[in-house]
């Protein structure tokens, strides 16, 4: 039997070889899924053919990238820079932002999907949480949407503010306390996570938690207008679709201002913002950037050291 050893923390692990496991990285890599299959029954064969009974992660993955490149050097720099990202000891937090409708929860799907990571969150689901604890008296906006909080606001809006934004501000702000309580959880218990949604909003979470390597934050956007309301009419078509197409037409002038304001405040607080047109090209935008906080973590660090 072939073994795969590797490392969590100081401790190291060793498992059985699985061509299941192999194929199902490499599908996520883009590679055809017989494709797949053929080059982990070939990488194993060539372990057992030489004798070979215990092969380090870092080999494996060495080994595969080499397989990859006879396919397609593009496939196989793909597998490395994903596995680059997920041979980092800490666990991965990625938090995906923007106004309703502009993919967030599309796009946390296939980068969870294309990481390994296993868990996902919304912060609609974390709103839908406290709105069970915390009574509409007391924060009338929380039980709003974000674009409609302004009608739930306690205190009339100045006539200088604009009320839209200010009903958001304090809608997210509210949403924003237990986004950060499931960020900090995750980095006490070394989870890897994606959590998105319109409430993941620069300047709303403790810049502290995202000065870490481990915690990346991106803003999604949408110049065109009409790209944009064409999304709620693609995501009204799927047939699981529960939301009203009518509701988030009536209310797209304010939902382009939230994203104006979303926009804005990622460029005061330089988080990366992507325009999210291809689904590939917004997940490779994503990839390089982690991959880019990382390594530049890693040579301060280095230079900490000297
Ligand atoms: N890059 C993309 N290219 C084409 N269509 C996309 C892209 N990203 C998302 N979509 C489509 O746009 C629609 C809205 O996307 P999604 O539901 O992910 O938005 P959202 O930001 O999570 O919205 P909300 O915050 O209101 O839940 C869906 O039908 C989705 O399939
Ligand atoms: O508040 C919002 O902007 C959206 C986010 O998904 O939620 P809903 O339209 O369901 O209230």
């Amino acid at each position: 039997m072939v073994l795969v050893e590797g490392k969590i923390g100081d401790k190291t692990y060793r498992e059985p070889f699985s061509k299941g496991i192999l194929s199902k990285s490499l599908i996520r890599s883009e590679i055809d899924p017989a494709k797949s299959y053929e080059i982990a029954v070939e990488i194993e064969k060539y372990y057992v053919d030489n004798n070979i009974e215990v092969v380090k992660i870092e080999d494996l993955i060495e080994h595969v990238t080499d397989r990859l490149n006879e396919e397609d050097p593009k496939l196989a720099k793909k597998y490395y820079k994903w596995k680059e990202i997920r041979r980092s000891e800490d666990p991965l937090i990625i938090l995906i932002g923007g106004a309703s409708g502009i993919g967030t929860s599309s796009i946390s799907f296939e980068l969870a999907n294309k990481l390994g990571i296993k868990n996902m969150l919304s912060t609609d689901m974390i709103r839908e949480v406290m709105r069970k604890i915390v009574s509409k008296e007391l924060c009338p906006t929380l039980f709003e949407s974000s674009y409609t909080a302004a009608e739930s606001l306690s205190t009339p809006a100045p006539p200088e503010f604009d009320k839209t934004l200010l009903g958001f501000k304090d809608h997210v702000n509210t949403v924003s306390v237990g986004l950060t309580g499931v960020i900090e959880r995750a980095i006490k218990e070394g989870i890897s996570i994606v959590i998105e949604g319109v409430h993941i909003v620069p300047g709303f979470i403790d810049e502290e938690l995202l000065k870490r390597n481990n915690v990346h934050m991106f803003v999604l956007s949408l110049s065109d207008e009409e790209i944009h309301k064409s999304r709620f009419y693609s995501r009204c078509r799927q047939l699981w679709a529960r939301r009203p197409l009518k509701r988030y037409l009536k209310h797209f002038n304010d939902i382009r201002k939230t994203h104006d304001y979303i926009i804005g405040e990622a460029k005061n607080h330089d988080v990366c913002v992507i325009e999210n047109i291809d689904v590939n090209a917004t997940i490779d935008t994503m990839i390089e950037t982690i991959i880019e906080k990382q390594t530049n973590t890693q040579k301060q660090e280095a230079l900490q050291t000297l």
